[in-house]
């Protein structure tokens, strides 16, 4: 059995970084895993592991560019259209690979995940060739500063999800960049401040968009223009509670091992053997970070 795990997000969210993390954990842990890379524009210099198989191999950004003249993000497109177009050679590609882990480096161009053909149309075709595919969709812990680029992050792995019918597991990258000390003066109003706040965020709580009642902030968002569309987003997420997010530090193995077991757990991997049910996060794994 061969399995795929898409690493999807937006741009600078950590995919590339999570994809040699999880490349080293798989190797630390006495398996195989082979990294691919279907970012047409990707520096060379970012990939710790060799990408065993290299979308630049086909068609590189670059040559677009300069010979077809396109700018950066219709390049794009012309890139995985071209991929798209010529998919006898992915499965060339992925043909020496039996019973093997594969690891999909996406790029990070968000019209992909929202509304471009390219992401279902390939997993359509990896499941017609055999492959169990899960996707993973990673946002960024910076995200949790600002409620309303949280929530508008939370929708956009919304949009994802319903747009790639596959398993999914949503990941908060950087987590090592959150500082949750209520005595530091930098963790600002909207900071995040308590453990109980991070939760918040992990399993989404449409609440956060609404502030107190009586408060002041509820006033005057009560007669702003976005009262009515906070409401709306509220309901909407309260209706398809879908999202929640795994914690990720990759500077933490346990932290690797326990969004590694998620994906394991989604794809059945090695279901042969017995089936693993995920490590739940304990109490402690937040311990540090209050
Ligand atoms: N502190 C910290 N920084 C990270 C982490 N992961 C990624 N970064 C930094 O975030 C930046 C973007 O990381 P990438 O892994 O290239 O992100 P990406 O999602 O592959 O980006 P694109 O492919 O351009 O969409 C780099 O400067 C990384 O060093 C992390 O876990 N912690
Ligand atoms: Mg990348």
């Amino acid at each position: 059995m061969r399995y795929a795990v898409l690493v999807t997000g937006p741009a600078g969210a950590g995919k590339s970084t999570f994809c040699n993390g999880l490349m080293t954990h798989l190797q630390t842990s006495k398996r195989t895993g082979h990294l691919v890379n279907l970012d047409p524009a990707a520096n060379s210099d970012a990939f710790e592991y060799e990408p065993a198989i290299d979308i630049r191999d086909l068609v590189s950004l670059e040559d677009v560019m300069s010979e077809l003249e396109y700018g950066p993000n219709g390049g794009l497109v012309y890139c995985f259209e071209y991929l798209l177009e010529n998919m006898d050679w992915l499965d060339e590609e992925l043909g020496g690979y039996d019973d093997d882990y594969l690891i999909f480096d996406c790029p990070g161009q968000i019209e992909l995940y929202t509304h471009h053909p390219f992401l279902p149309t390939l997993v359509r075709h990896l499941q017609r060739m055999g492959l169990r595919v899960c996707a993973t969709y990673l946002i960024e812990s910076q995200f949790m500063e600002d409620k309303y680029k949280f929530f508008s992050g939370v929708l956009s792995a919304m949009s994802a999800m319903v747009n790639l019918e596959v398993p999914w597991v949503n990941i908060m990258s950087k987590m090592d960049l959150v500082t949750s000390n209520s005595d530091d003066p930098a963790s600002g109003r909207n900071g995040i401040r308590a453990r109980k706040d991070i939760s918040r965020y992990l399993e989404p709580d449409p609440l956060l968009l609404v502030s107190a009642p009586g408060s002041r902030e509820e006033k005057t968002e009560r007669n702003s223009k976005f009262h009515s569309l906070n409401q709306a987003i509220v309901q909407l997420i309260e209706d398809h509670p879908l999202v929640s997010f795994l914690p990720l530090n990759l500077t933490e193995p346990d932290s690797i091992e326990i969004v590694l077991s998620h994906i394991d757990y989604t794809m059945q991997y090695g279901e042969d053997e017995e089936p693993k049910e995920p490590h739940d996060l304990d109490e402690g794994d937040f311990a540090d970070m209050e």
